[in-house]
């Protein structure tokens, strides 16, 4: 069943074509506006995976017009001195989205924290409303990641109804949206998880296979069904010789791309979707301020 002919489904391309998009139609909007969008992002502690996040979405914002307003807190910030930060920020008029990067440090209740923020400026659609206009199949601002996977699967015109579609991952930032998305799509969805029982069997079954589980190279080829469509939303820093560490996904590229139909690579693949689809969800939420 190897082939040579699957099909990199390239998230960096992507990714530029969004942006183009979302440029011009900020410059369109702005005269009305008077104002640029505004991003929000409040970064508290130093975990690295978040700071790259930070600094690749800060530049994206920068190319396209909207106005960045990134924070920095120490990892002994307060619950109380945050929860007043988001609240400011709530009333700002400039800010149109807020997005606090995950995860927090330990004695922060990130879920109080995200409450906070207004639905409205929710950019990462963590808010409870925001989650149950997903259930709903509402309007609404969703997850940037799943919502970047299924603006890349439209890209490439990949079918999803009908589907089976296997997500490995059961996060509220990645897992559950994704599988809540491929169920409006019409696929026939299986979230498995660190628990499932013969989860290569599962993952065997998939036409389609969505991995957010953060563990480096865990899918290997015989995990996958010969011409499924694999996305590898993993973002892994493992060492390397060179020294600098080396980013790897949830899947083993080099053994999957010879037997699957198409794969997203890292880096290059699900990541910059992301960043793309926050700027999308910043726009979107400038936007609904036209009266
Ligand atoms: N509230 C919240 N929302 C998030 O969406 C969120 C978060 N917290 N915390 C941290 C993780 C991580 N994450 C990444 C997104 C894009 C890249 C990205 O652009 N990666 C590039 C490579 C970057 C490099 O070269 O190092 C790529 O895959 O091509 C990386 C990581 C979003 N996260």
């Amino acid at each position: 069943m190897a082939n040579d002919i699957s099909q990199i489904l390239d998230g960096k391309a992507t990714a530029r074509t969004i942006r183009a998009r979302l440029k011009a139609e900020i410059e369109s909007l702005q005269p009305q506006m008077g104002r640029p969008p505004g991003l929000a992002v409040l970064l508290v502690g130093d975990d690295p995976a978040s700071a790259i996040y930070v600094k690749n979405k800060q530049k994206a914002c920068e190319r396209i017009g909207i106005e960045s307003f990134g924070r920095l807190f120490p990892a002994s910030t307060e619950q109380a001195e945050l929860e007043e930060v988001i609240a400011a920020l709530n009333e700002d008029e400039r800010v149109d989205g807020i997005l606090v990067q995950l995860p927090l440090p330990k004695h922060l209740d990130a879920v109080a924290l995200l409450h906070r923020i207004d639905p409205q400026k929710d950019v990462d659609g963590l808010h409870a409303t925001n989650l149950g206009k997903l259930v709903r199949s509402e309007t609404g601002l969703r997850s940037c990641t799943p919502e970047g996977v299924m603006a890349l699967l439209k890209e490439y015109n990949i079918e999803i109804s009908g589907k089976n579609a296997v997500v490995v991952g059961r996060s509220i930032l990645v897992g559950k949206p994704m599988a809540l998305m491929l169920l409006e799509a019409n696929a026939t969805v299986t979230i498995a998880h660190s628990r499932s029982q013969n989860l290569s069997e599962i993952t065997r079954s998939a036409d389609i296979l969505v991995s957010a589980v953060g563990r480096p190279q865990m899918i290997t080829a015989e995990w996958v069904k010969p011409g499924a469509v694999v996305i590898d939303v993993g973002i892994n820093r493992i060492p390397s010789n060179e020294g600098k560490g080396k980013l790897v996904g949830d899947v083993d590229f080099e053994s999957v791309k010879p037997i699957c139909s198409a794969i997203t690579p890292v880096p290059g693949g699900i990541g910059p979707m992301t960043v793309a689809l926050l700027l999308q969800n910043t726009v979107w939420s400038y936007r609904q301020k036209i009266a």
